[in-house]
């Protein structure tokens, strides 16, 4: 079949080498009922056919959902259901994939063929604008649940797409968008010869597609700061998922941070010659026993902050002319150790920038350490004097301290048995800390009696 008669949207390759590929490999591969659908597509919609995935990006779906081991899917635009089917097919017996579409007709043009190929029970066909079932989807029970979500509407509707998608799918899960490059027309102009005979639809289009490009270019941080609800519902804590007001920049520092021991890791895998291969084969154990741990665990000191943040904000405003001097004091040594905090997050990215991956970690180990460990007791200490804060903090930590104790087992655990890349994994200060906070305790008991016969106007 020659490339002209495939009316493929294939971008990267052209000519004969498409052609190899699609001859070679994608449609000998294809299932035989997505080829049936493929043709009754093309026989009934003619040139609109074009908007069903080509056969090698189903293919590409498929290869991506059973790599992950997507269970639970969705699906934005159906039309006849190519790539729901190439879906249906990847997931397990026990998949779901929702799939939403406006137009019914379409998907029971393909529907006998889903059927055929036996995975109609894995689908759920919604017929509705996706809008509202995405907001009916949130509102439930379905945040941060779907391994994988497909977009392929509208493209003037991505970016709106896109927010509400962000809350459903899960962390770790992916997004996949159809048509960032709407058919190579990003690249050119409408006037370029080469794209003259591209239809008036695509460029109408264009400006959308490019401006959604840009718009998730800069939602890749966003990405990463993306909060699991749920498991910190608490009524008395309202900063769910929003910027922090003054500690923003530390959340920032701190992802920034985490960004950079990744890739510290990354670089200490590369690195670690012939034991390169013992690190492959822990790595996939690891990632499975830490995960759990880690994503409970992650959120505890963000919710921290976002409490803090909440506070700084109150004393400097609503509490300013009330608040005792002593209260101030405290508010305003946690204003200054949260500073103190990012100047060091930052000086950590620089060391590694100047001195690389070793110096960081001799850097990480010592300074940063002593900062976290003895300045936040200290804070801690102060803070636990405000009453709400104390029963806050009587909620989260059993759990911070329970599961940093497992998390830190099963790091020594492994490093015992002679993983050296254990080495590289930091562990949580946990005796350290509850020794700092004694020492700031006596500390600050010191200091109130040695000030005592001063200090009777000055009671919280
Ligand atoms: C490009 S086609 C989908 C192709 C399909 N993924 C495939 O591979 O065969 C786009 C579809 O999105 C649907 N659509 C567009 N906007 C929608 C919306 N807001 N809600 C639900 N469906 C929508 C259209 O009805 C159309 O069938």
């Amino acid at each position: 079949m020659a490339v002209s008669s495939l009316n493929h949207k294939s971008l990267i390759v052209h000519g004969p080498v498409l052609e190899y590929i699609l001859e070679k490999n994608a449609y000998p591969r294809e299932h035989e009922q997505l080829k049936e659908l493929r043709e009754v597509t093309a026989e009934k919609f003619g040139k609109r056919s074009v908007m069903s995935v080509p056969v090698d990006e189903a293919q590409f779906l498929s290869m991506l959902l059973k790599i992950m081991n997507a269970k639970k899917t969705m699906e934005i635009g159906v039309f006849t259901g190519y790539s729901l089917l190439a879906t249906a097919l990847a997931l397990p017996d026990d998949g779901q994939v929702t799939a939403i579409d406006l137009d019914k007709e379409a998907y029971e043009t393909g529907l006998p063929f889903i059927q055929k190929a036996g995975v109609e029970h894995k689908i759920n066909f919604i017929q509705s604008d996706a809008f509202s079932v995405l907001d009916g989807l949130i509102n439930g029970e379905e945040k941060a649940s779907f391994d994988f979500i497909f977009v392929d509407a509208e493209k003037e509707d991505y970016m709106k797409f896109h927010e509400k998608v962000m809350k459903l799918v899960r962390i770790g899960g992916i997004i996949a968008y159809d048509n960032t490059l709407w058919l190579g027309s990003v690249a050119f102009e409408q006037d370029d010869e080469k794209y003259s005979g591209m239809p008036e639809s695509i460029w109408k289009s264009k400006d959308f597609v490019v401006q959604f490009n840009e718009f998730i270019k800069k939602k890749i941080i966003a990405r990463i700061l993306a909060e699991e609800d749920g498991e910190h519902g608490d009524a008395e804590v309202e900063f769910e998922n929003k910027e922090l007001k003054h500690l923003e920049f530390v959340r920032l520092a701190a992802i920034r941070t985490l960004v950079y021991v990744s890739h510290l890791y990354e670089y200490a895998k590369q690195n670690s010659g012939p034991l390169r291969s013992t690190v492959g084969a822990v790595e996939g154990a690891v990632t499975t026993a830490v995960s759990p741990v880690y994503r409970r665990f992650k959120d505890v000191p963000d919710h921290l902050l976002g409490f803090l943040d909440k506070k700084v904000d109150e004393a400097s405003h609503k509490f300013e002319d009330h608040v005792p001097a002593k209260a101030k004091q405290a508010i305003y040594q946690a204003q200054d150790l949260v500073h103190k905090a990012a100047q060091h997050a930052l000086q950590l990215v620089n060391e590694a920038r100047t001195n690389g991956p070793r110096g960081a970690l001799h850097y990480a180990a010592g300074e940063y350490k002593r900062l976290v460990v003895v300045c936040s007791s200290e804070l801690w200490v102060k803070l636990n004097h405000n009453s709400t804060f104390h029963s806050m903090a009587e909620k989260v930590v059993p759990t911070a301290a329970n599961l940093s104790g497992k998390y830190n087992g099963f790091v020594n655990d492994m490093s015992g048995k002679g993983y050296p890349l254990f080495g590289y994994v930091p562990l949580i200060p946990v005796d350290e800390f509850s020794k700092q906070i004694k020492v700031a305790e006596s500390k600050e008991k010191e200091h109130i009696d040695e000030h005592k016969p001063d200090s009777s106007s000055d009671s919280d």
